[in-house]
């Protein structure tokens, strides 16, 4: 079911200084633009490399999903990983059927790349919050 690896989501107080480190300590060159995801309670900027993402994460509001881990972890770290899927819907329905708890209300939501996302709790994934992300039409 899982395809390629999109992205691994970093948690940061701060996009500013995480885009300093990427830039000027790890040599990243491809920063997009950080843009605003109040929907999901984020601002949110990519960092590309050859093969996938690092999606940086900070809360847009003191309502944001990722306080809590940054409540415990202030400096931030590594919260998630994305893996593409074909079908959401299909995806979805196959975790649950293997008693996979989706979060939130379960159905998917718009993430950040414009495609329908789920999340599935990190005790059902061996601690590990893992995004679920359909392939936007027309990508590979
Ligand atoms: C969608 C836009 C964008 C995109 O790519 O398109 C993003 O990826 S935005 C990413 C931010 N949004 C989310 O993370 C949504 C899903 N997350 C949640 O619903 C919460 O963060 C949740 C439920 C995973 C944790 O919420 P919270 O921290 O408030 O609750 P707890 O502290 O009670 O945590 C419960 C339990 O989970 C463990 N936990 C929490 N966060 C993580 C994590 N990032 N990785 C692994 N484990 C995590 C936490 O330690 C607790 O474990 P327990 O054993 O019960 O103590
Ligand atoms: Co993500």
């Amino acid at each position: 079911m899982i395809g390629a690896l999109n992205h691994v989501g970093v948690a940061t107080p701060s996009i500013a200084d995480s885009i300093k480190l990427y830039r000027d300590v790890l040599g990243a060159t491809k920063i997009g633009e950080p843009f605003d995801l109040p929907a999901q309670g984020v601002k949110v900027c990519f960092i590309d490399t050859p093969t996938a993402q690092i999606e940086l994460i900070e809360p847009y509001d003191e309502t944001s999903p990722i306080v809590g881990f940054l409540a415990k972890n202030p400096k931030g770290g590594q919260h998630h990983i994305c893996f593409e899927v074909a079908d959401i819907h299909a995806a979805v329905a196959e975790m649950r059927a293997k008693g996979v708890t989706i979060l939130g209300t379960g159905e998917p939501r718009i993430g950040a790349h414009g495609a329908p996302v789920v999340f599935l709790h990190p005790r059902d994934m061996g601690g590990v919050l893992i995004e679920l992300m359909e392939t936007p039409k027309g990508v590979h």
